[in-house]
Order: C-alpha cells, then structure tokens, then sequence
C-alpha cells in the first residue's frame, strides 16, 4: 500500500509540490516584508509589526482613542502586540488595555493580556471582571488556566451575584458594560510548525501573514471572527463606545455591515494606506453604540 502511494505519487508527490510551492510563496513573503517601508519603520520605532500604522491611520480618521480619558480598550486577538502598543499610547497615562488572543504572547510593557478564545463565554466573564475591577495582571496568573487566581474571583462573583438576585439587592461591583473602545484584528493562526526557537508569536517579522490565499475561506473564516467580535462587543462595551474590526471582504461584507448598523450609530470602511492595495482587507468601524441592543435582533435582522 505504503508502495502503491509513492509510487503514484499521490501523497509524496503532493507533500514534495506543497512544500516547494510553501517554501517559494515563504521567500516572497520574506522578500516583500523587507522591502515594505511599513515594516522597516516599525522597527525603528520598536513596534511589533507593521499593522501599528494602519491602526494609527485608522485612528487618525476616526478618533478612537482619547488621551487622559480612563479609556479602557480591548485588543482581540492582540498577539504579537503592535495594535496594543498604538492604543497604549494614545490613551495614555491611563487608559487601560487588555489583549486577548488564543496563541500564547508576551505582550508589550504596559499591556495586561489574557491566552483565552474569544468564542468561550467564559472569556467574556473574564473580561467583564477584570475591567470592572481593573487590577493588574502578570504573565504568571496563568489566568486561563482553571487554578488560576482569576477563575476564583470569577467563581466568587458569580456566587455573589446569585445571593444577591435572590436576595432582591442590586448587583455587585462588576459592570455588565465596562469597556470604550472593542478593537478587533482577529485572523485564525496558521498551526506552528517551525519557529519554536524563536519566540514565534513576538515575531512578525518572521511570521508568515496567516490568511490562505483562497479568497473564499479567508472570507468565510473572517466573516466568522467579525461576528465575534461584535458579539463582545455587544455584551461588553459601553453605549456610545466604539468598535473597529477587520474584514477580508467578500460576498457577505453588506450582512456584516447591516448588523454593524444595528449596534452602532455610524458604520464607516475604511483602507488605510498602510494596507497593501492586493491585499483584501477592509476595516469597518462602527461609533456611538446603541442603548440596549438586542443580539437575537442583530443576527436574525
Ligand atoms: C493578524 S493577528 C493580530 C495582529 C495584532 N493586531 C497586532 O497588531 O500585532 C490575528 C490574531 O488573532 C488571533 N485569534 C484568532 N482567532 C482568535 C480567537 N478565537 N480568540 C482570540 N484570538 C484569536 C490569532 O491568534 C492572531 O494572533
């Protein structure tokens, strides 16, 4: 059988073209990151990839982030860090900034981050918490992890919570909408399988952009990721807040931007330069957040 499959080539000869074809579409990526003027300035200004400048350019137009307003931002899918790094410093020097991202990152100083899904409604407690009581958390909390500090806290307000329902009393301390600004740049990870010496999530310079290249999927899996993120956003941020999150357009952009409108006020597109025209990504910003939302009405239309 083992014969049958190499010698028709069935499997190795796919696995030989997929690898070579892997490694030449590797080289050109290479090639064009350090030839991208984008690029070559984050470095210099120490920012963690070149996507720091489409989000400025993005806030330049929009004014997402305000100086000395006690802003509290969520950066979805925040690994390896630059758009943090932006918020970070146009809310300061108080804004506060949590990241949230599936693959496992140090973010930059100065950034709190949690490893968690963003489709777990968990994450969303978690999140909810953290910005009502606004502590600072540490790499090792492991928060994610079930042991974790953080779970206890999560444990004892939803304890409090249910006496106090019963109780007929006011909820506790934790804000059922604590955030201003729902930032999302959320794109599925390609599975590592190189890199591991090299602190691979920290390192977009040597990380491949992680979209397919099959127009319909990136799509898809996008469209699913907005969802998401609208979905946090609907649960947690502010009425009046604002909301930014990045699309691979296609077929279902118009249904994204219909329930957008359902949440917020103004719905905008927008491309920065700093975008690459090939590339198919588009920003949708939605401000001023509607009073009581209704997500089965934002979903079902
Ligand atoms: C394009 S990168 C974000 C780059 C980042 N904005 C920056 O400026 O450095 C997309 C990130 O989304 C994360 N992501 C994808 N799906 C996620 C999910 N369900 N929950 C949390 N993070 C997710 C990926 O792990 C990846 O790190």
């Amino acid at each position: 059988m083992y014969h049958r499959l190499t010698s028709c080539g069935t499997l190795s000869g796919v696995l030989r073209q997929f690898a070579r074809s892997n490694s030449s579409a590797k080289s050109r990526w290479l090639n064009r990151q350090q030839s991208d003027p984008f690029t070559k300035e984050a470095k210099v200004q120490g920012l963690r990839s070149r996507a720091a400048f489409k989000l400025q350019q993005i806030d330049d137009r929009f004014r997402l982030f305000r100086k000395n307003a006690n802003q509290s931002v969520l950066d979805l899918g925040y690994a390896p860090g630059a758009w943090s790094q932006v918020a970070l410093e146009r809310t300061s020097p108080n804004g506060v900034i949590l990241g949230v991202d599936i693959l496992p990152c140090n973010p930059p100083r100065g950034v709190n981050s949690i490893q968690a899904n963003i489709l777990s409604r968990k994450t969303h407690e978690l999140i909810r918490i953290f910005f009502s009581k606004r502590f600072q958390l540490y790499q090792e909390d492991q928060l994610h992890r079930d042991h974790g500090y953080f779970q206890h806290m999560l444990e004892e307000v939803m304890f409090l919570s249910k006496q106090e329902r019963e109780a007929g009393e006011a909820t506790q301390d934790v804000e059922k909408h604590p955030i201003d600004v729902v930032i999302s740049d959320m794109y599925e990870p390609w599975p590592q399988t190189t890199g591991f010496w090299n602190n691979f999530t920290n390192s977009a310079y040597y990380r491949m952009a992680n979209t397919s290249g099959v127009a319909i999927k990136d799509h898809c899996m996008s469209m699913d990721l907005c969802d998401a993120a609208l979905i946090a956003a609907i649960d947690l941020l502010k009425p009046g807040g604002s909301f930014l999150c990045k699309l691979y357009t296609g077929k279902e952009d118009k249904l994204l931007e219909n329930r957008l409108k359902r949440v917020f006020k103004d719905v905008q597109r927008f491309k920065p330069t700093a975008s690459r025209t090939e590339s198919k990504e588009l920003y949708f910003v939605g401000l001023r957040k509607r009073k009581d939302v209704d997500k089965l009405k934002v979903f079902l239309g």
